[in-house]
């Protein structure tokens, strides 16, 4: 698999990040309808993910996007019901998906237990959506994502990758995850394959609890160990994270720093 080196780009605060990386975000789909005609984003759930979604409701640029010619997938998801505030959609459709006029056939949900499926089949369902949606040039199981955002957790954990499990092993394209660190315990999440196949992927995070993963994450550490350390696209991999999360990063890695 064909892997970048991350870039990293600095913001002042949570606050700037998330508007900057929502201009970010659509530059990038203009950018690719313009030259295709559709475009594709895989969304994150996590403080920085939703902040981000809610900057570009509230961009008068966010019009320049064609919202119906969009695939919409997720990184992850919590196993919690449809409505669940606990659920990543939930929360990207309060501050984005219901302010834009997308088309729901494109919206790609990670299916909860009230869809009568277990965490194994509803991750099983995804990867046979992503295989339909996957065409010849993609040379895969999964479409080669335009965009692919990833937040990321003090314990360096990105979508539902938490170090150590054996998602991590998993060479599928999706997997149901149990015994979650974090709540709640059971996720289905894409794989470091699925990632990694993304043209871009972005990690964004925000906040001085973030700082000693993000350099764990940009070091020489095992994906095991530090799942972001995994996280890079086919073409561009990019680090976008406020100042304090970036404070431990070695002044070696050449970074970006807005003002
Ligand atoms: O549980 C999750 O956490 C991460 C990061 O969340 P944050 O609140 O620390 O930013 C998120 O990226 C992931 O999608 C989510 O399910």
């Amino acid at each position: 698999m064909n892997v970048t080196t991350p870039h990293i780009v600095v913001h002042r605060d949570a606050g700037v990040l998330a508007q900057a990386v929502a201009a970010r975000i659509i530059t990038r789909l203009v950018d690719v309808q313009a030259a295709t005609g559709t475009a594709s984003i895989v969304l994150t759930g996590g403080t920085v993910g939703i902040a981000t979604l809610a900057a570009i409701a509230a961009s008068p640029a966010r019009d320049a996007v064609d919202w119906r010619h969009l695939d919409i997938w997720w990184g992850d998801e919590r196993f919690v019901p449809t409505g669940d505030p606990e659920r990543n959609e939930t929360g990207a459709r309060e501050a984005l998906l219901d302010h834009v006029d997308v088309d729901p056939e494109r919206v790609h949900v990670m299916r909860g237990p009230d869809s009568g499926l277990s965490a194994e089949e509803s991750a099983d369902a995804y990867a046979a959506e992503l295989l339909k949606a996957a065409r010849p040039e993609d040379h895969g199981p999964v479409p080669q994502f335009d965009v692919m955002l990833l937040g990321m957790g003090p314990d360096a954990h990105v979508a539902s990758l938490f170090p150590g499990l054996p998602a991590l092993y998993d060479t599928r394209s999706v997997v149901a995850v149990h015994g979650s660190p974090k709540p709640p315990p059971t996720r289905i999440s894409l794989t470091l394959p699925t990632i990694q196949a993304a043209r871009e992927v972005w990690v964004v995070a925000a906040g001085e609890e973030k700082a000693s993963a993000v350099r764990l994450a940009l070091s020489d550490s095992g994906p095991v160990q530090v799942p972001a350390a995994g996280a890079r696209g086919r073409s561009r991999t990019l680090f976008l994270l406020d100042r304090a999360a970036a404070g431990k990063i070695p002044s070696e890695l050449g970074r970006i720093a807005s003002p």
